[in-house]
C-alpha cells in the first residue's frame, strides 16, 4: 500500500478524553509499530488495590500492592491486554471504582518508579524487535522517554472531553449522567496535573495539538503528518526486522 514502518518512539500525553487511547493504536497499527496503554498499567495496579481491600490513599500499603502485583500489558495493537494475576482485566479497569481510584495510586511514588521501570523496558523490546512504538500517557514526553522522537500533547476542552467519555461509557452500557462525567475529568485533570511526582504537563518540545474540533480520523492524520515530517517512516522491511 506504499506505507512505511515507524522508526522511533512516539509519545502522545494529555488528560482523560482527548484520544489519545484511540489515536496511539490507530498511529501504530498504520505504523506496523507496537501501542502502549501506560494509563491501562495504573489502572491494573489500582484494580489491585482495591482487591486488596486497601485504601488507595493509604500510600504505605498501596507501593506494597503494587511491588507484589502480577502485571502484564501487551503491545500488539489490533489486541493489546492488559492482565493481572493472569486474568485479563481489560474490562474491569475501565469501571467507575478503578477510575476513583487510579489517580492517588499513580500519585505515589513507588507505583511510579514500578511501572516506569517496566514502560522502559517494554519500549527497549519494541525497538528491538520492530522497531518503532507508540506510546500513551501522562508523563511519556516528559519522563518515561524523554529523547523520544516525537512528542505530542493533546488537548481538548473539558466539555467536549466529558460528552465523549459519557458516549463511550453508555455504549459500553455503564450509565453516567454528563455533569458527573464532567466533574469526574475536571477532578482527575486537577489530581494529575498536581500531583507532585511526574504531573500532567506537556514536555517543552512537545507538539500540542488541540482535537476539540477535530474528529479521530482528522486526528489520526495530523499525527501521520508529523511523524513523517519528522522523518519516522521509512520503508517497510520486507522481513520486519530491523538490520543491526
Ligand atoms: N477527536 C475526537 N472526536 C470524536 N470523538 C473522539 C475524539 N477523540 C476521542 N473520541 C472518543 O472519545 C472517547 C475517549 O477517547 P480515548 O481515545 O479513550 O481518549 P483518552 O485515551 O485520551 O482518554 C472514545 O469513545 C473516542 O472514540
Ligand atoms: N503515564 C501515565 C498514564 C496514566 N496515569 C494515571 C493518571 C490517569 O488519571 C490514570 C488513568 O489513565 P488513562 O489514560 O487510562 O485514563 P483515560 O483513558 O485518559 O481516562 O492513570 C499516569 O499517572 N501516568
Amino acid at each position: 500500500m506504499g506505507h512505511g514502518e515507524l522508526r522511533g518512539v512516539v509519545a502522545l500525553d494529555g488528560p482523560s478524553g482527548t484520544g489519545k487511547s484511540s489515536v496511539a493504536r490507530k498511529l501504530a497499527a498504520a505504523l506496523g509499530a507496537r501501542y502502549l496503554d501506560t494509563g491501562a498499567m495504573y489502572r491494573a495496579v489500582a484494580l489491585a488495590v482495591l482487591r486488596a481491600g486497601v485504601d488507595p490513599a493509604d500510600a504505605e500499603r498501596v507501593a506494597a500492592v503494587a511491588a507484589t502485583a502480577d502485571l502484564v500489558q501487551t503491545t500488539d495493537p489490533e489486541a493489546s491486554t492488559t492482565t493481572l494475576d493472569g486474568t485479563d482485566v481489560g474490562a474491569e479497569i475501565r469501571g467507575p471504582e478503578v477510575t476513583t481510584a487510579v489517580s492517588p495510586v499513580s500519585a505515589v511514588p513507588e507505583v511510579r518508579e514500578l511501572l516506569v521501570a517496566e514502560q522502559r523496558r517494554i519500549i527497549a523490546e519494541a525497538l528491538e524487535q520492530v522497531g518503532g512504538i507508540v506510546v500513551e500517557g501522562r508523563d511519556i514526553g516528559t519522563a518515561v522517554a524523554p529523547s523520544a522522537e516525537l512528542k505530542v500533547y493533546l488537548t481538548a476542552d473539558a466539555h467536549a472531553r466529558a460528552q465523549r467519555r459519557s458516549r463511550q461509557d453508555a455504549a459500553s452500557g455503564r450509565a453516567a449522567s454528563l455533569d458527573q462525567t464532567l466533574a469526574d475529568v475536571r477532578r482527575r485533570d486537577d489530581y494529575d496535573s498536581t500531583r507532585a511526582v511526574s504531573p500532567l504537563r506537556p514536555a517543552e518540545d512537545a507538539v500540542e495539538l488541540d482535537t476539540t474540533s477535530l474528529d479521530l480520523p482528522a486526528t489520526l492524520a495530523a499525527l501521520l503528518e508529523l511523524v513523517e515530517d519528522r522523518g519516522l517512516r521509512v520503508a517497510a522491511q520486507p522481513t520486519g526486522r530491523v538490520g543491526g
